[in-house]
């Protein structure tokens, strides 16, 4: 029988039952609302259901908010999940765990929740923010997902730093090297939870996304862990056009190796506390090999340089993703806007030089440039001199 919310408020309500002595205190479990429903958003629901069934302190129940959308069959997206336990759009073929329900509106998803994870793709969470604001729980605590930013008139702002101040609550991250496929069907991974100051609430995390295939780690450092996973996105698209061109793995070893050092020298720029270990971390250069090797946005730029730039990256999208996201072209533009508001253009050629060819203004073959005098990846130099 499908579930309801009804049928798993009234099996996990609080009130204590006629067994339960009035005077025995019972301990208050936290109640956990994934807010999306997309590739990863739905593995995530999958792994916590599997933790919140083993955890005492934590309802068996996990709401997973869905953007309702009207299948093919002519079925809503959120019935069939229901129905099936499956995300036969976003994970086909995954059962997520009886303990998951999709709920369609936001503020039902949300009611009553403690912990909120939130995993959309970054472009949605202006507008998912300012739908929650007087909505959720005082006492709740979040957690991004989310790879990828913000840029407003003040300079950038972290997802986290959005649902933070506009939500009012506290905000950990999660990245790491998480193909979410890959962790669907329960192979080993990694990853890395960044925190403010809390290393209680931190540790709540990691006991409830860890499993014996997913070893969750934390760190003292939200910016860097969340600027590692938002920042590969952009050097996943140079290491897609270098495959495109068939420039070979030498190549595109010294593309992630240059990445990396601007990911560094970005986040250090931007945040002094960011912490060199960070980038040892799962969160950092792990999560960058994998997404060069096998992540949708390093297949889109494979796509996009083999047709020579000539079909848009919206275009490529759709039809490669159907429906799923890339957010590292965005990313590259939100990039190139502090950028140049800060004058640091010069200092970060491959985060550049991305923009340029995604905007298309260089061609795809301009990733890696050679002249006949001094043969060199046009990217040499930039932000090896900072840090
Ligand atoms: N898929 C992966 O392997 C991983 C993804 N991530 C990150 O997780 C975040 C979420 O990605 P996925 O779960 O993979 O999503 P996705 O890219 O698979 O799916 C897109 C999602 O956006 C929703 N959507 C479409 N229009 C919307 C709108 N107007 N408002 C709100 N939602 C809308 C769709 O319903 C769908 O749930 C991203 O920041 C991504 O970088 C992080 C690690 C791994
Ligand atoms: O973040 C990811 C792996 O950790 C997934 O990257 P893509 O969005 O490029 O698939």
């Amino acid at each position: 029988m499908a579930p309801t919310l009804e049928s798993h408020q009234e099996k996990h309500s609080l009130v204590p039952t006629e067994a339960v002595p009035a005077q025995i205190e019972m301990p208050t479990r936290s109640r956990v609302t994934v807010v999306g429903s997309g590739n990863w958003g739905s593995v995530a629901a999958k792994l916590i259901a599997s933790n919140t069934l083993k955890l005492e302190s934590f309802h068996d129940e996990v709401r997973m908010w869905v953007f309702e959308e009207v299948l093919p069959c002519g079925q809503k997206l959120s019935e069939v999940i229901n129905q099936t336990n499956e995300n036969v759009k976003y994970l086909p073929g995954i059962k997520l765990g009886q303990n998951v329900l999709a709920v369609p509106d936001l503020e039902n998803a949300v009611r009553d929740a403690t912990m909120l994870v939130f995993v959309t793709p970054h472009q949605f969470m202006e507008g998912i923010c300012r739908r929650l604001v007087g909505k959720i729980s005082q006492n709740a605590q979040a957690i991004s997902l989310i790879k990828g930013m913000e840029v407003k008139k003040e300079g950038p702002c972290m997802i986290s730093t959005l649902i933070q101040e506009q939500l009012g609550i506290n905000c950990c991250v999660l990245m790491g090297a998480n193909i979410a496929n890959e962790i669907a069907v329960e192979k080993f991974s990694e990853a890395t939870v960044g925190y403010r100051d809390n290393k209680e609430i931190a540790e709540t995390w990691v006991q409830l996304f860890n499993t014996n295939y997913f070893m969750v780690s934390a760190v003292q450092d939200v910016e860097g862990v969340e600027l590692c996973g938002t920042l590969k996105n952009v050097v996943a698209i140079a290491a897609g056009f270098v495959d495109g061109l068939e420039m070979g793995n030498n190549t595109k070893a010294a593309i992630m190796r240059i990445g990396l050092r601007e990911m560094k020298a970005f986040s250090k720029l931007l945040f002094s506390s960011v912490k060199d270990s960070t980038f040892f971390e799962s969160c950092g250069v792990a999560d960058l090999i994998t997404t060069c090797l096998g992540g949708r946005n390093r297949k889109c730029a494979d796509a996009f340089a083999r047709n020579g730039g000539k079909r848009s990256f919206d275009e490529l999208e759709a039809e490669m993703l159907q429906g799923q996201k890339l957010q590292g072209v965005s990313t590259a533009k939100e990039v190139h806007e502090v950028l140049s508001h800060r004058g640091w253009l010069e200092l970060f050629p491959l985060f550049t030089t991305v923009h340029e060819i995604c905007s298309g203004r260089l061609p795809p073959s301009a990733i890696v440039e050679y002249s006949e005098h001094a043969p060199k990846l046009s990217l040499l130099g930039g932000s090896a001199q900072i840090y």
